[in-house]
């Protein structure tokens, strides 16, 4: 099958540092560092993009990746502390790491948008990782401005009996889940709009990255009333793909109306959702861009659904 190597390597990546972030959490408060935007940034956050670009870079040297985090001041002298935690979790998942190699991986996520990258979010819903709610760790590769492959951990997702579901996705061959843990991988389809039980929207807890009084009006007029169902990260994205929610929103905040989203934010849950028989553009219809640049410059807003009920979101965005 086309990209076997890597959908096992992505796999591979995303399970060490879905690791990596449960270990942070079973044996530590993680803290916010503040981020030079004033978004908080975890060791988890670093620790995770270090084993995703280290493990991406031996077995695809001439791949770049645009992930969210950087080393810089990760390798000042008041973060000597921070930096030795990292190190420590890193070399949990691989023995070798040490401050220096570790801060040279993450550096590996430095990389542009090209006519071949992956793109990673090493944690995505970093505020729903301190909440000790949502997260997700997203990997994608993109070739062409398509979305060849996508791999999504969320290790708190719980669907049916299963807590930790890692989604996985290859452009034409379908989405699968599967328990994070080890277990067989189940094929995943988008809901139908007549499974009333699943006729919902999903959306983002944090008020600000989104418009919840828009979101909630749009979704009324598609004809859903039930309550959205509100979680962090792209496990909204797999919440659609599995047929959880039949729609998430996320049109731009009054507080932010010029934000671009980022690409790391969106490509795997893209995909996932694709390949699971669902629809993804942005609130004018258009497919979103991932050609450009690490945002989204040519989309405003993204709109992910069934298929079956997208016009009608879309016609009422108009
Ligand atoms: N004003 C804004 N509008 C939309 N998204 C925003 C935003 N400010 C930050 N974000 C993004 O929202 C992401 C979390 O999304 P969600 O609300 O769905 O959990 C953050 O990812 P990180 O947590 O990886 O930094 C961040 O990139
Ligand atoms: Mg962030
Ligand atoms: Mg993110
Ligand atoms: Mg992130």
């Amino acid at each position: 099958m086309a990209y076997e190597k890597e959908k096992e390597i992505a796999i591979a990546a995303v399970t060490g540092a879905a690791l990596l972030c449960q270990e942070v959490r079973r044996q530590m408060v993680p803290e916010a560092m503040a981020k030079q935007d004033r978004s908080p940034v975890t060791v988890a956050d670093f620790g995770a993009q270090a084993v995703v670009c280290k493990t991406l870079r031996e077995l695809f040297p001439n791949d770049p990746i645009v992930a969210e985090e950087d080393a810089a001041e990760l390798k000042t002298a008041a973060m000597a502390k921070p930096l030795q935690q990292v190190s420590q979790y890193v070399q949990a998942i691989i023995p070798e790491a040490t401050p220096e190699t570790v801060t040279r991986w993450i550096d590996y996520g430095n990389g542009s948008v090209g006519p071949r990258y992956w793109t990673l979010d090493p944690i995505d819903g970093t505020k729903g990782f301190l909440r000790n709610d949502q997260y997700a760790v997203a990997l994608a590769l993109v070739e062409a401005g398509e979305i060849k492959v996508g791999v999504l951990a969320c290790p708190a997702l719980t669907i049916g009996d299963t807590t930790g579901i890692l989604f996985i996705a290859v452009r034409g061959a379908g989405a699968v889940m599967q328990p994070l843990s080890g277990g067989s991988a189940q094929s995943i389809q988008v809901a139908a709009s007549i499974d009333w039980a699943h006729f919902r929207f999903v959306e983002s807890v944090e008020s600000g990255h989104g418009n919840q009084e828009q979101q909630s009006a749009i979704a009324q007029a598609a004809g859903i009333t039930a309550d959205s169902l509100r979680m962090d990260s792209q496990a909204k994205y797999g919440a659609v793909a599995a047929g959880e929610a039949v729609l998430y929103l996320r049109l731009p905040s009054p507080k932010s109306p010029d934000y671009r989203e980022k690409i790391w934010d969106h490509a795997a849950g893209v995909i996932v959702v694709e390949e699971a028989g669902g629809r993804v553009t942005d609130m004018t219809g258009r497919p979103l861009d991932f050609s450009q640049s690490a945002k989204l410059v040519n989309n405003r807003g993204v709109v992910v659904s069934n298929g079956e009920i997208h016009d009608k979101v879309l016609a009422a965005l108009q």
